[in-house]
Order: structure tokens, then sequence, then C-alpha cells
């Protein structure tokens, strides 16, 4: 299959063009964020996508075991030689009926897309199968990141998979202790810095730039490759069928980003006829996306973005060293690095943005735990989106939809048994104390 993949800065006023075996992560001309455009003319794809199904049922090499893979014509950018997989992204799109009665939708019309199936437990090994087999097409011999701990997480089981000496940087009490403990198990090197995400964000791009380490957040455009195939998966669970909502957490907004880019690509290429409208959720307290949008109304505008808001509003934030606080530590972002590309997503999705406080998201939480594979808190602030958006009448009771579950509900512990012991929200479920005796404890399951 002939390889027609490059880069392209995504700033109109400069467009500049990079070959696909070039590990730059940002525009070397301008600064901007960069894509990978393919030549679809020359791509030989599939007539339906049905015909991606069928590897699945027949299996017949590795790529396709992989969820990701498995769409291989649509993430053409390297050989098959330098495709690194451990299996990711065989996940699961759960129809609830539960939730969709307790959130006032029509029985068959929420789904649950979980990404906590994937080795490291969370949606992100779609983009680190991506981005560490275009790290093999480069040679690339050593890999960090910045992280709330989810990357973190899925970049060290990548890296001792392919034997790349790993670093990653995370901010000092701001990461959930079960995503700490992957890192530390899986081989990293930990650096833990006093500050926040975004502190680690800038710092880990000065350290790659200065060392030649190859980085793996989602500034990487390659990664979002392999973050499109989460759409591909929900699509071809409801049959081919797109859904009308489809819902995700904001953070770093990579997601939002390639969701955006798999529909319009899907929508090009003829494999679909319409694309869904794409609701992005914030947390109040990391709400960047939502005041530029909302309050600012900054816009896409094919490409033409006024920088300068996002420019001063990032300065004015370091400047005053603000930090963002939510439960959803996953989500405690506020220089997210793709709100460009996030931008182009909400144009093509037609979508929207909100920012919901931190009882709705524990409260959601607690609510997918109950009713369906339970999540982690930044990944429950989906649903406490579509209670939101069905209350305000934005989402018709009638319309189909799905909500990224992004993370593994084991992930962070602690927070769901504060809120279950401590009666945190409405539907905590604390232990019941109990003497040892077994009059007592047979009263007690009666009653
Ligand atoms: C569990 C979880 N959900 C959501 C997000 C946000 O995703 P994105 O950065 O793609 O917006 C992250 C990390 O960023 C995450 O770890
Ligand atoms: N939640 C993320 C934050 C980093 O996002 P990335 O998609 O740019 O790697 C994490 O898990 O670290």
């Amino acid at each position: 299959m002939a390889i027609t993949a490059y880069q392209k800065c995504i700033n109109p006023d400069c467009g500049a063009e990079f070959d696909r075996t070039e590990a730059i992560f940002k525009c070397p001309k301008c600064g901007d964020l960069l894509d990978i455009q393919y030549d679809w003319s020359k791509a030989k794809l599939p007539e339906k996508m049905e015909d991606f199904s069928k590897r699945w049922a027949n299996r017949n090499q590795r790529l396709d075991f992989s969820g990701v893979w498995r769409f291989r014509e649509l993430l053409n950018f390297c050989e098959d030689e330098h495709k690194v997989t451990i299996g990711e992204g065989q996940t699961i799109l759960q129809q609830n009926d539960f939730i969709a009665k307790e959130l006032g939708m029509d029985k068959g019309n929420v789904h649950l897309q979980y990404e906590g199936l994937n080795p490291s437990g969370s949606f992100k090994d779609n983009g680190m199968t991506a981005a560490f087999s275009h790290a093999s097409l480069v040679g690339a011999k050593s890999c960090a990141c910045a992280s709330t701990g989810n990357t973190s997480a899925a970049v060290s089981l990548y890296a001792h998979s392919c034997g790349m000496k790993c670093t990653v940087f995370i901010g000092q009490g701001r990461i959930a202790f079960g995503k700490l403990s992957q890192a530390m198990d899986y081989g990293a090197q930990t650096i833990q810095i006093a500050g926040d995400f975004d502190d680690c964000m800038k710092q880990v791009q000065d350290v790659c730039s200065k060392l030649n380490i190859y980085l793996l957040n989602s500034l990487n455009p390659f990664r979002l490759e392999g973050q499109k195939t989460i759409m591909y998966r929900i699509i071809e669970s409801l049959n081919w069928q797109v859904p009308d909502w489809i819902i995700v957490p904001g953070g770093n907004l990579g997601n939002s980003s390639s969701f955006g880019k798999a529909f319009k690509e899907l929508k090009d290429l003829g494999l679909i006829d319409r694309i869904p409208c794409l609701a992005i959720i914030n947390a109040c307290g990391a709400d960047t996306l939502s005041y530029l949008v909302n309050q600012r109304g900054l816009k896409w505008n094919s490409g033409w973005v006024e920088s300068k808001e996002i420019n001063s509003l990032y300065a004015d934030f370091t400047a005053k060293k603000f930090s963002p606080h939510t439960i959803a530590s996953a989500i405690e972002i506020s220089r997210p690095v793709n709100l460009k590309k996030c931008l182009r997503s909400i144009e093509i999705c037609d979508g929207l943005v909100i920012d919901l406080p931190d009882e709705e998201i524990k409260d959601a939480k607690a609510m997918v735990g109950k009713y369906g594979l339970g999540c982690e808190p930044a990944s429950a602030a989906s649903v406490a989106g579509l209670r939101r958006l069905v209350q305000d009448g934005t989402i018709d009771p009638g319309e189909k939809v799905a909500c990224v579950l992004t993370g593994h509900a084991l992930k962070d512990p602690d927070l769901t048994v504060n809120y279950h012991t401590k009666r945190e929200g409405v539907l905590s479920n604390p232990p019941v104390e109990v003497p040892n005796d077994l009059d007592k404890i047979i009263d007690i399951i009666k009653a």
C-alpha cells in the first residue's frame, strides 16, 4: 500500500509541509500545530466501512488484533514493520438503558464507549500505538511526556514493550495513585515537578527539543491519528450508523481534535453520509475552552483563529501562576495544547462546549458505577454533560448519543471511596458497620 502521508502546519498563513519521517511536533517555521494529511486519491480503501470489521472476524495477521490498525488504510503513515501494537482498541460500546432512563432519554439511545478496556486502562493507548509506530519509523531511542496520569501510564507501558527509555513529568500531588503506580511499575523515570500539568507540559517540550527526545503528548500529530479509531469503533458498534451526538470530556483536547478530523475524512471519502454533533465537557475549575468559546466567542473560522486571544489568556495564566482545580484530575488543564484543532472539530461537528461543577461529575461517575462498567472521574464528565444537555433541551430524548468513557474505574479509587464513605453525593453507598455477631449481621442484611 503506497504511503502518501505528510505533515502540514494548520496555520493558513504558513501551511508549511514536512515529510512524515520528521519528528518535529510543532511547525518549525511558525510554531503552530501540525496535522497529518494524506493523498487520498492514491489510497486503497475498502468500499464500505463493513470491510474493516471482517478483519476482526478473520484476524489473519498481527495488525488485525488491534482495534486501531484494523483501520490501517485510514491512518496510513508508516510501513507495517514499524507498527508497535499491544492489542489496544478492543473496547466496547455498551447500550445503557438504565442510564437512559435516569437521564430521561429514550430506551436504546444512550451508549457508553468504554475505553477503560485498553491495555493501560485508558483511551491513550489508541494514540500511543500510532505515535510509537512513528517513533519506530524515525528510530527514536528515548521518549517523554507530561501527564496528569493516563498518558504517563500508557507511554511507560508502550516504551517498555519496545525497549525505549522513558521519562514522565508529573505535577506534585496532581495525579491519582492508580496511574502513578503504573508508571513506576512499568519502569519509567518519573520526574515530579513542583507545579501543575501545564508547567510539566512546558518543561517536557523544552527538554525534548534540547535532548532530542521523542515527545508523546497529543501535540504529536501521529498520536491523534490513532485516536480517530475510537470514532470508527463507535459507528462500527452501531452497525455503521452515525449517532446524533458524541460527548467527550475535554482536557488537553486531543480526543476532540481527532474526532472532528476522523468524521471530516470519512465524510469526504464518502464512507459516512453525515457527521454527528460533538459536545465537549470541561470541569468548571479547568474551563479554558468553555471560556474562550462561550464568553469570548472564539471560532476556528476556516483556520483564521484569533490566536491573540488564546496566547494572551495563556500568558496571563502563566504570569499569575493560575492553577486549575477539579476532582477530575485527568482534565485539570488550563492551557490545552490542542485548542485550535479542537475549535476546528467544533466547526466540523457543529459542536458545543459546557463546563460542569465537580459535584455533577462525581454523581455521574457514581451512576456509571452503579449502572454501567464504572469509569474514572474525568470520564464521567461525558455522562454529566449528557444529563445537563438533556435538562436544558439541547439533546432530545429521541436522539442517539455516545458518551466516551475515557478511563478505567480503578484509576482513581481514592475518590470513589471518599464519595461513598463521606456521603458526598446522591448515590453514596457507604459500607455498613456491624459488630462481629451473626444475628446482627443477618438483621442488617434482612433490613
Ligand atoms: C481519563 C481522561 N479523560 C479525559 C481526558 C482529556 O482528554 P483530552 O486531553 O484528549 O481532551 C484525559 C487526559 O487528557 C484523561 O486522562
Ligand atoms: N489527561 C492527560 C493529559 C495529557 O494529555 P495528552 O493527551 O496531551 O497526553 C494525561 O493523562 O496525562
